[in-house]
């Protein structure tokens, strides 16, 4: 589902490699967790995924896009493959709870029939249901990230990429948004998740791959986060 051949990208204000001769395969419905210090590269490898950057060398393959090297015009096809879902919940705060995630459905021209059979199965989905009319300032933080993950997955994507989503949680919230990410991936989505949280990458036993500057340096098929880190 997810490919990197012998990927190294260069930043031109950096003098090393934000990631450098980089391979995986990540099969489709697999979760895993991207680890590793701050500036180790796993925003330059989700950002790759979503063709924010190009590699300077190798190819990226997700789904049966050829990433680096499709036409300019394919890229809205290829985003809306792979929902995205961030640290800091990022949702619309002037729209309620059903239209942020009614909005992702809109933008890619479902009709409104759609949208009001869909968007309420997927609340309910994500233990929401009953939260429609709220805005999002009404919410708790696990209830914002839950609308988030309502929204990045309304569009069934066949990658969720999540970046850091526990970080403004609490624990026990967080593994409430885990049971939701790992629902989500029983679906057959393929996820990918970076973090810093030890405690979630140990208890869950996913596969691990771990990056230091720019180079993996481990691939457990369920691995933890990993003694002394
Ligand atoms: N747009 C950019 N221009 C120049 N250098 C960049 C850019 N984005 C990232 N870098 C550099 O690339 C390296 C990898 O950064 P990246 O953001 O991918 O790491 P990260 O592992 O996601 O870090 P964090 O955990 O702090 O989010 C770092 O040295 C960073 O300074």
């Amino acid at each position: 589902m997810i490919r990197l051949e012998g990927v190294t990208k260069s930043y031109k204000t950096s003098t090393r490699p934000a990631l450098d001769e980089v391979e995986v395969d990540v099969d489709k419905g697999e979760f895993i967790f991207l680890i590793g210090p701050s500036g180790s590269g796993k925003s330059t490898f989700l950002r790759l995924l979503l063709r924010e950057e190009v590699p300077s060398k190798g190819r990226v393959y997700v789904s049966n896009f050829d990433v680096a090297k499709m036409a300019r015009r394919r890229i809205p096809r290829l985003r809306q493959s792979i929902g995205c879902v961030f640290q800091d919940f990022r949702l619309l705060t002037n729209k309620t709870v059903f239209e942020n995630v009614a909005f992702a459905l809109e933008v890619i021209g479902k009709p409104r029939s759609t949208v009001r059979k869909v968007v309420p199965e997927v609340l309910e989905l994500v233990g929401l249901d009953g939260k429609a009319d709220r805005m999002p300032n009404e919410l708790s933080g696990g209830e914002q990230q839950r609308v988030a993950i309502a929204r990045a997955f309304v569009n069934r994507p066949l990658v969720l990429l999540a970046d850091e989503p526990t970080g403004n949680l609490d624990p026990d919230t967080s593994q409430d948004i885990m049971l939701l990410l790992e629902r989500i991936n029983r679906t057959g989505t393929t996820v990918v998740m970076a973090t810093h949280d030890h405690s979630i990458v140990d208890s869950m036993r996913r596969r691990v791959v771990e990056l230091q500057l720019g180079k993996i340096v481990r691939d457990d098929k369920r691995g933890v986060y990993g003694v002394g880190r």
